[in-house]
C-alpha cells in the first residue's frame, strides 16, 4: 500500500493543508498548554507558538477531511529557556462525544477551527487506531518516518485506551498487548527511552518491555540538527504487573518485609547496567571529567536555590559532596578511576514493573525529562541509578515516617546489585552521595514545579544529606 493512500503530506508548515489551523490553535493552546503534565516551562509566560511541521494522517480509502488524525510539531518561546518543541496529536468533530468531551483542547461546543472542535487524539479510541494502523506499515509520510523491528509481529484491530497513568508523555494500550509511548517535549536525536530498550533487547535481555515499532520526525526544519526526533515507541505491554512504587507503598503501610523484592530488583538493575555496557560505548573517567561532573551538581544546586528558597539553608553544606567529587578527580588526575556507561537515568520505583511470574523489568529509559538530551545520552557512572532507587525507598518510607523501612530496604538492594555486579554500590562513598545530593536536589526541583505538596520528601533528605558527615 503506497503512503499516499494515508495522507495528504501538507507542505513545511503545514498552513496550507490546515488553513486557519495556527490563528485557532493559538488561543486554545495558551490555556491548555500549561495545564499539562508534560510542558516544561510552567510557571513561565509563554510566547509565541510556532508551527514547525502538520501532517494528517487519514485511513487508506478513508475519507479525507477534519475526522483525520492532525499531526502537529510546534515550538514555544518562553522567556528564560530556549524554545520547546512539542507533539500534539489533533482530532477534530463537529460535535464532541461525551466521551471526549474532557480531551477537548478548548469549549466543547462551537469549535473554532472551521466549526470544529480540537480535541487530544489518544483518547479518541478511533484515532488511537488509526495511530497504530499506521504503525504496522513502515514508511514515511511527509516528515514522518514510521518503522518496524524485523520480525515484530503485532496484529491489526487491538482496541486502544489512553493510559491514566500520571505520567511524563501520554501512553496508549491496545488491547493489553502493546503501550504506544507519545513523547511530548522532543529535540533533535534518538530518545534514549528507543535507543536503549532497543539495545537491550537485542541483546536477550529479559528485563525491558522490546520496542516493536517506533516512528521519528526528521530534522528537515531549519531548527534541527539533522539527527531525527523520536516521536512515539511501540513496546511489548506487561499485563498483570504492578510497579515497585504500589508495591514499597504496600509494604510500608504494613511495616513489612519488601527485602526479598528490593534486592530482585538491585540484581535485576545490575543486570541491565552489564546488558548495557556490553551493548553500548564505555569510558573511563579521568579526573577533569569528574570535575566537570562536580561543577553540572554545583551549577544545579545553584539554580535550584535560586528557584526553590527552602534549598537555601542546605545549599552551603551540601556543596561538600561535590567538593569531595572534584577532590576524587583532581587526585586521580588523567588515570581515570570511574566508568561511565549508557544507564537508565532516571531509575526509580515506579519504574520497575513486577509481573505476575515476579520478575523485575525497567521501564522508561528516557532519563530526567528536565535534561536535555544531548546530557541524557551521555555515558554516566552507573550508581547514580543506584542512587536514584535509593531515594526511591527513601520516599516511599516518607509516607509513613519509617525511616527504618527505608534504611532496610536501601541495604537489601545495594546487597542485591553486589551479588550480580560483583561490588557493592557503597564501596563509592563519595560518588554515592554525590548523587544522591544531586537527585534530592533535582527532585526538589521537580517537587516544586510539579507537586508543592511533595516538597518535603526531598526537603528532608537534602537536610540529612547536609549534614551528613564528609567522607574526607
Ligand atoms: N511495558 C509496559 N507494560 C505495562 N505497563 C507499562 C509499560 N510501560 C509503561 N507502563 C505503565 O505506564 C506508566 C507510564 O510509563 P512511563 O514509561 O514511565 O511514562 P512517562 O515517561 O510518560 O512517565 C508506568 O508507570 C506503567 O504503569
Ligand atoms: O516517571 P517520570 O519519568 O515521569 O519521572 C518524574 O516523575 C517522578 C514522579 O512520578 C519523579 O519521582 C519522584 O517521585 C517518586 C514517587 O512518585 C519517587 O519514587 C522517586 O524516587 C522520586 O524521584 C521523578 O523524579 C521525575 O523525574
Amino acid at each position: 500500500m503506497s503512503d499516499s493512500s494515508w495522507t495528504r503530506v501538507p507542505p513545511a508548515t503545514g498552513r496550507a493543508l490546515v488553513p486557519g489551523l495556527m490563528s485557532s490553535l493559538d488561543p486554545l493552546l495558551r490555556a491548555w498548554l500549561p495545564r499539562q503534565r508534560w510542558f516544561a516551562g510552567k510557571g513561565l509566560p509563554v510566547g509565541e507558538f510556532r508551527l514547525t511541521s502538520a501532517t494528517e494522517l487519514v485511513p487508506p480509502g478513508g475519507r479525507l477531511g477534519p475526522l483525520g488524525l492532525l499531526h502537529v510539531l510546534i515550538d514555544v518561546t518562553q522567556p528564560g529557556r530556549p524554545a520547546d518543541r512539542y507533539q500534539l496529536l489533533l482530532g477534530a468533530h463537529p460535535l464532541l462525544p461525551s466521551a471526549l468531551v474532557r480531551a477537548a483542547l478548548g469549549p466543547a461546543v462551537g469549535g473554532p477551527y472551521d466549526g470544529l472542535t480540537l480535541y487530544d487524539a489518544p483518547h479518541d479510541p478511533r484515532l488511537a487506531a488509526l495511530l497504530l494502523e499506521r504503525l504496522r506499515m513502515p514508511g514515511r509520510i511527509g516528515r514522518l518516518r514510521f518503522t518496524t523491528e524485523p520480525h515484530a509481529q503485532f496484529p491489526p484491530g487491538l482496541t486502544p485506551r489512553v493510559s491514566t497513568a500520571e505520567q511524563s508523555n501520554t501512553s496508549v494500550v491496545y488491547g493489553d498487548a502493546f503501550i504506544l509511548k507519545l513523547f511530548r517535549r522532543v529535540s533533535p536525536g534518538a530518545n534514549p527511552d528507543l535507543e536503549l530498550s532497543l539495545a537491550l533487547a537485542r541483546a536477550g535481555s529479559r528485563r525491558v518491555a522490546e520496542p516493536v515499532a517506533w516512528f521519528e520526525a526528521d530534522s528537515a526544519d531549519p531548527a534541527g540538527d539533522g539527527e531525527p526526533m523520536t516521536l512515539g515507541v511501540l513496546q511489548r505491554f506487561l499485563p498483570g504487573s504492578t510497579d515497585g512504587w504500589a508495591l514499597a507503598l504496600a509494604s510500608v503501610a504494613e511495616d513489612g518485609d519488601f527485602r526479598a523484592e528490593a534486592a530482585a530488583l538491585g540484581r535485576a538493575t545490575a543486570e541491565v547496567h552489564a546488558s548495557l555496557a556490553a551493548a553500548l560505548p564505555v569510558q573511563e573517567l579521568g579526573g577533569e571529567a569528574l570535575e566537570r561532573l562536580a561543577a553540572g551538581m554545583t551549577h544545579r544546586l545553584e539554580e535550584t536555590a535560586a528557584e526553590v528558597p527552602a534549598v537555601r539553608p542546605y545549599a552551603a553544606a551540601l556543596r561538600a559532596a561535590y567538593d569531595d567529587l572534584a577532590k576524587l578527580g583532581a587526585s586521580t588526575g588523567a588515570r581515570g578511576t570511574v566508568t561511565a556507561q549508557r544507564i537508565h537515568g532516571d531509575l526509580h520505583l515506579g519504574q520497575a514493573l513486577r509481573g505476575p511470574d515476579r520478575e523485575w523489568v525497567l521501564i522508561d529509559f528516557e532519563g530526567e525529562p528536565a535534561r536535555p538530551l544531548a546530557e541524557r545520552r551521555r555515558p554516566a557512572p552507573p550508581v547514580q541509578d543506584v542512587a536514584g532507587m535509593l531515594r526511591s525507598f527513601d520516599y516511599a518510607a516518607h509516607h509513613s515516617g519509617n525511616g527504618a523501612w527505608a534504611a532496610r530496604h536501601r541495604d537489601a538492594f545495594c546487597l542485591g546489585y553486589a551479588e550480580v555486579s560483583g561490588a557493592d554500590p557503597r564501596e563509592q562513598p563519595v560518588l554515592i552521595r554525590a548523587f544522591e545530593t544531586d537527585k534530592a536536589v533535582y527532585e526538589a526541583r521537580y517537587e516544586a514545579r510539579h507537586r508543592p505538596a511533595w516538597l518535603p520528601i526531598p526537603l528532608s533528605a537534602l537536610a540529612r544529606l547536609a549534614t551528613a558527615v564528609p567522607s574526607r
